[in-house]
């Protein structure tokens, strides 16, 4: 089938019923539940753009496999050229979205690539898995689909590991094997957009130990699989809220989901590991799927960053206190903020190397500096458009007042800004504040980048043991080997 279009991807949402659960409710029709619409909409105006000429070069290249067009992040990195066209394409995809919404489709279409393109180190386990993570691939690229993913086990006894919860089947592990399939049981976090999508991917960060064997699991299902239950957290948006009020949240939705699986059972063709301990705790650092989901998601963060910083100097700029010192300090630094990440995003890319089997990865460590700044980064941004903003942010009225044309002439009267910035201006930039940086649609989108790759506080101290090992110190070396001899006291 090649590229999708939006009816397409919405003609599959409407075939299928999976069983997601909202507000205490059954689902009925996902796409005719208001609260997902929106961003339903939002996602197939991405599968549209494939086809829109002003986009298609930049978002689709031509498989060499099946000599279709397929979207640019299905391309197995070879060279400098192969991770640009992908950097493009992150890049129209994220400010489609402002970078607000973090698992659009391409992000895990690269984590599927990676698995296929080193699928070697699966074959070392199990010569089925590899050739499942491959034919997986192909399904997903051919068919175009949209998957979400869920790596984490949820909390409950953070102190105890999987096998040691009180219930064996709290996180997600196998029950039995059975000829049709692998029969699976328990819970697994954080499926964002997962009542969105086609099917759902399942692997894990490393850290298992032994004892752990039957949570050592990947495999795919779709998503409206049997015994696959969806259950979303609150929303931040109820599908009515004006997009004056709510420029940001009633587009950019992505309904987070916990998904616990009842007995499911898991076909052969679609485990791509099972059972073995070792296995899962390499599958990050020997299959590039830290690295090319990071390519994407350090794109998308820098677009996401960008333009908190724009809104935020919109702020300053409009009620006319980026005159200040204080204020100019504080932009400033946000602005060298995006420009960090921008220069270690080029710095990734053009620091790429060759694996031996011929994937293009960008450099780890900057990708890695880059996911460790953006979790402080992000947030300052936040912070410092709450400072400039300050209680600005908490009278604007809403477009029903604005319309009133009673409390008009008030409006136009006490809600402009600085000369030049009419009350309608001065809403509009506030609102877009407002949605970032004071409603839960923007605490969730803080958390996000908080915690979307991992804890932020582990991973720096992992990035700092690795660097420890691996460096060679030196240039404290040179001058330790110097012979810096205590001088003789000069006697006469
Ligand atoms: C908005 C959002 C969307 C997300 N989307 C997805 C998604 O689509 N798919 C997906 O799979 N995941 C997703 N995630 C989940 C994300 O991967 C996890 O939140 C992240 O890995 C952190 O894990 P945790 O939330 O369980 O926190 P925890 O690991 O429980 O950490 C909680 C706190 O305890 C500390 N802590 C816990 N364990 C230890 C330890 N062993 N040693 C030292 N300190 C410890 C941490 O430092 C942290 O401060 C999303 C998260 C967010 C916030």
């Amino acid at each position: 089938m090649g590229i999708r279009t939006g009816d397409q991807y919405i003609e599959a949402l409407k075939s299928r019923k999976p069983e997601v659960w909202l507000n205490g409710k059954l689902v009925e029709s996902i796409f005719d539940e208001p609260y997902f619409q929106q961003p339903i909409l939002e996602i197939a105006r991405l599968y549209d753009m494939q086809h829109d000429p002003a986009y298609q070069e930049d978002l689709t290249v031509i498989c060499e496999e099946t000599g279709e067009r397929m979207a640019a992040s299905f391309l197995p990195p070879r060279s400098y050229e192969d991770i640009m066209k992908r950097s493009k394409a992150f890049e129209v995809v994220a400010r489609q979205t402002y970078g607000l919404m973090g698992r659009t489709p391409d992000f895990l279409n690269t984590v599927v690539t990676s698995l296929a393109q080193n699928s070697w180190f699966l074959s070392k386990y199990n010569k089925d898995w590899a050739a499942n993570i491959e034919s997986y691939y192909r399904h997903l690229r051919d068919n175009d689909l949209f998957l979400t993913h869920a790596i984490v086990n949820p909390q409950n006894d953070r102190s105890k590991t999987s096998h040691e919860q009180s219930d064996k089947f709290t996180h997600l592990g196998a029950v039995e094997e059975r000829p049709e399939g692998l029969v699976v049981r328990g819970a697994k976090m954080l499926a964002t957009l997962a009542a969105l999508t086609d099917e759902v991917i399942i692997y894990s960060f490393p850290g298992f130990a032994p004892g752990d064997e039957r949570y050592a699991l990947a495999f795919a299902i779709p998503i409206d699989t049997k015994g696959l239950k969806i259950i979303c957290r609150e929303p931040v948006q109820d599908g009515t809220r004006s997009t004056f009020d709510h420029p940001l949240a009633s587009r950019y939705e992505e309904m987070d989901a916990l998904l616990i699986f009842e007995d499911v059972v898991v076909p052969w063709d679609k485990v791509f590991l099972y059972n073995n301990v070792e296995a899962a705790n390499l599958l990050y650092p020997m299959t590039g799927i830290a690295e090319q989901p990071a390519h994407q998601s350090s794109v998308r963060g820098y677009i996401k960053l960008a333009f908190a910083v724009e809104v935020a100097c919109k702020v300053a700029d409009s009620i006319g206190v980026d005159q200040y010192l204080n204020v100019q300090r504080d932009l400033g630094e946000l602005v060298q903020s995006v420009e960090v990440i921008r220069a270690l995003l080029r710095t990734a890319e053009r620091e790429y190397t060759m694996t031996e089997r011929g994937e293009a990865r960008l450099n780890p460590d900057a990708l890695e500096t880059i996911r460790g700044m953006m979790p402080e980064m992000y947030p300052r941004a936040v912070e410092v458009m709450q400072t400039i903003g300050a209680g600005g942010l908490l009278m604007m009225p809403t477009e029903a007042d604005f319309l009133n044309p009673e409390l008009r002439p008030s409006i136009d009267r006490h809600y402009g800004g600085r000369e030049g910035v009419d009350a309608e201006l001065r809403m509009k930039i506030f609102k877009l504040a407002w949605d970032l940086c004071g409603e839960a649609f923007g605490m969730r989108a803080l958390q996000y980048e908080r915690y979307y790759t991992g804890d932020p506080i582990r991973k720096r101290a992992i990035f700092y043991n690795k660097f420890k090992k691996q460096h060679n110190f030196d240039l404290v070396n040179s001058i330790l080997a110097k012979e810096n001899c205590l001088k003789e006291p000069q006697t006469n």
